[in-house]
């Protein structure tokens, strides 16, 4: 690449988005560095990269694990352990960084990737929930600031990849007619809702085409996680959700597609392998290997495509909907959500319970209009209070 080395911050480098990440960057030396590194608690996994890639910083969410890191960095690299929120904020924002890989899980990634918009770095935005949660701060900060936002989510980064291109914000103007979202259909696709019912978290975390952390596992599995990518989708592409339809194809080969108006449908295709939409975030505008075999058509022998059943799957439908309602009903709808996913991972309820506590949740949480960080932050605490209510009367 010709434009120097970027110093990149890796914010969830020990997550499943952040080491392949750091996969990709450990093939480019000579193009991307690695600025700063962020988990919650992994001290160990954490160390390791540090040891690696011996960033500049190192941040720790928790405070008792940034102690114990910094307790042990000395014999491992020369590297400043940072802690909480204003660490995170520290390394996206420090006037060395180009570019944010933002991959902390959930609601918690929103205040970094945030003040990474509001910086005007290249964000590289795996983090969906914070989009969700914020998308018109996120999108405002992403304007006003002169940031670049690459989406990394595969659907996305393949829809970007598939608008024209000087108009990826814009497609209205540019004769796009729809977008056409994919999803796998998750490990349940051919379930009954009776057999979901019984369905265990390693049976909703064994997804068929991809490896990533069990919160994203579990949306797939619900179906959530395209009702999430739905929303994603209207914020970053600046679209109505009538431009958005959901196709369902087993595959995982096509990972979004974009429709025209002259009849053309333009489709991004390959293996389903993170580190191709990582590499291309990091190396655009050019292309950067990724170290992901090239894709066999032959060996793949078949596409198929089938429409979304949202009677087994309502978590979409909830989805949708709260993009109908607007507000800060995205928001209740993500944070309730995560409350559900999280007590069905630690067998608190079924896995057919996580709808009907996000549907709870969304009839009784006020929507009121998004205007800044602490309206979102109390939708999300009054969504987690509702789901957390939720879930108790579901156990009595
Ligand atoms: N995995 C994938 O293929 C894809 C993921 N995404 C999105 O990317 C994001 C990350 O997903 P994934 O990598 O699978 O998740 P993982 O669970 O594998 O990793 C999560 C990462 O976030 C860190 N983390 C968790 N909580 C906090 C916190 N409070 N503060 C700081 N760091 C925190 C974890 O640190 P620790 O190890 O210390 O817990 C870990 O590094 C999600 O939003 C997901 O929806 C999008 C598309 C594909
Ligand atoms: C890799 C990625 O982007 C995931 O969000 C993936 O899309 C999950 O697949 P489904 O939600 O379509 O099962
Ligand atoms: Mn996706």
């Amino acid at each position: 690449m010709s434009s120097g080395i970027r110093q990149v911050s890796v914010l969830g480098s020990t997550g499943s988005i952040g080491v392949s990440t750091l996969d990709v960057i450990a093939r480019h030396p000579g193009d991307f560095s690695v600025f700063a590194l962020a988990a919650n608690r992994s001290v160990d996994a954490l160390l390791a990269q540090c040891e690696q890639f011996k960033p500049r910083y190192a941040v720790m969410a928790d405070e008792d694990a940034a102690e114990q890191l910094r307790a042990r960095m000395a014999q491992v690299a020369d590297t400043e352990v940072l802690s909480g929120e204003q660490g995170l904020e520290r390394i996206v924002t420090a006037p060395e960084v180009d570019s944010v890989m933002a991959a902390i899980v959930g609601a918690a990634g929103l205040p970094s990737t945030l003040a990474a918009a509001r910086a005007g770095k290249t964000l590289l935005l795996a983090n969906k929930e914070s989009l969700v949660m914020g998308g018109h701060l996120l999108m405002q900060a992403v304007r006003e600031s002169g940031a670049r936002l690459m989406p990394i989510d595969s659907e996305h980064n393949a829809i970007f990849q598939c608008m024209p291109a000087d108009g990826q914000a814009r497609p209205k103007l540019k004769g796009v007619s729809k977008i056409l979202l994919t999803a796998s259909g998750g490990p349940f696709r051919n379930w009954s809702r009776a057999d979901m019912s019984d369905a265990t978290p390693d049976q909703a975390c064994a997804h068929p085409n991809w490896s990533m952390g069990r919160k994203i596992s579990v949306d797939s599995a619900s179906l959530m996680n395209k009702g999430l990518e739905f929303i994603e989708a209207c914020w970053i592409f600046d679209v109505g959700p009538k431009q958005v339809d959901v196709v369902v194809h087993p595959q995982s080969i096509i990972h979004s597609m974009v429709q025209y108006v002259d009849g053309s449908v333009l489709a991004q295709l390959g293996n389903p392998d993170m580190r191709t939409p990582i590499a291309f975030g990091l190396g655009w505008p050019e292309r950067v290997a990724a170290g992901v075999a090239p894709l066999d058509l032959i060996a793949t022998a078949r596409l198929d495509f089938e429409a979304p059943d949202e009677g087994r799957f309502p978590c979409l439908r909830l989805a949708r909907e709260s993009v109908a309602t607007g507000g800060t009903a995205m928001a209740v709808c993500n944070a309730a959500n995560e409350v559900a996913v999280d007590s069905f991972l630690g067998g608190g309820i079924r896995f057919t319970d996580i709808p009907r506590v996000i549907e709870t949740a969304l009839g009784q949480v006020k929507v009121v209009e998004p205007t800044d960080l602490s309206v979102v932050e109390t939708a999300d605490g009054e969504a987690r209070e509702a789901a957390r209510e939720a879930i108790g009367a579901l156990s009595h």
